[in-house]
């Protein structure tokens, strides 16, 4: 299913500062600003599948919320389709940006089917009523993420990697130009990783999609991402095409006799045969 529409700039980060604020206490501030990553310039752009990687408690989460506004920012902005998220309405977010994050959804007593539909929430019309072309998007979104043969189970029924691929449907029938998802795969089996990180990748391309994902599937990212962003825990967003970054990701995640070697891309125990 392909959507007919001029083409998009996707993600855009100017000199942005990620973290927490101090505490407050009334008027005093109790401590300082935790500073994760600082003054990031970066973009993510259509047709792109972008990787955000990093190790455990690098920032990847704190990004992706301060990137589509659930978080603030510390200093700087983020652009999404050329508009500074903090001045777009979250309604007018809602129609170029789907968000995928790692806070488990309760879906209650809603059908996969009726989940997947609340994606086009942000398109209805005043009516909310969906039209035939609604359901044809619920359909495809259900289709693509293999999740049309669940469409008639009950959303709290789901496993978690079955919750997980209906989710990432939900934010497919939305119809984003740009796509945040965080941690996708983290429940699903090893060809499950395979598939979901290989849809995001073909779908990236074939609907003119900028899709920004977080994951630790490294060596799967590497080889499929177009663009890697790193977080390597030191305040710095390390960006470019997954060869040029593979050399950074050894110094991020090497620690005891794992080494990351850049050129199979690949882990290895140094000391073993
Ligand atoms: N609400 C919060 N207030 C203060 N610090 C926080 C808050 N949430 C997270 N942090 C801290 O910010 C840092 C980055 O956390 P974040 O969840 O963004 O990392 P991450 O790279 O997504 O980690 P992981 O790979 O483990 O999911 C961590 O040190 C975390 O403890």
């Amino acid at each position: 299913m392909s959507v007919d529409r001029t083409p998009g700039t996707g993600l855009a980060l100017r000199d942005l500062s990620i973290g927490y604020p101090a505490r407050r206490s009334g008027l005093r501030r109790t401590g300082t600003d935790r500073v994760l990553a600082e003054q990031l310039t970066a973009t993510a752009l259509p047709a792109r599948l972008t990787a955000l990687l990093g190790p455990n408690g690098s920032g990847k989460s704190t990004l992706l919320r301060t990137v589509c506004g659930l978080q603030p920012a510390l200093a700087g902005r983020t652009e999404i389709e050329g508009r500074d998220v903090a001045d777009t309405p979250p309604a007018r977010l809602a129609t170029s940006v789907a968000v995928v994050l790692t806070e488990r959804v309760d879906p209650g007593f809603l059908s996969v089917r009726e989940i997947v539909a609340l994606g086009r929430t942000p398109h209805l019309g005043v009516s909310a009523r969906m039209t035939a072309d609604d359901h044809a998007v619920v359909q495809w979104a259900l289709e693509v993420t293999g999740t049309a043969a669940l469409a008639g189970r009950l959303g709290g029924e789901l496993s978690d990697g079955q919750r997980q691929r209906v989710m990432t449907a939900r934010a497919l029938a939305q119809q984003p130009r740009l796509l945040i998802l965080d941690e996708p795969t983290s429940f699903l089996d090893v060809p499950s990783r395979v598939e979901l990180l290989d849809l995001l990748a073909r779908l990236a391309r074939e609907q003119d999609l900028a899709v920004l994902v977080s994951t630790h599937e490294l060596e799967l990212a590497l080889r499929l991402a177009d663009e890697v962003w790193l977080l390597p825990g030191d305040g710095r967003l390390v960006t470019g095409p997954p060869g040029l970054v593979a050399g950074e990701i050894g110094a991020a995640f090497d620690r005891g006799r794992l080494r990351f070697d850049a050129d199979s891309l690949q882990f290895t125990i140094a000391g073993d045969k």
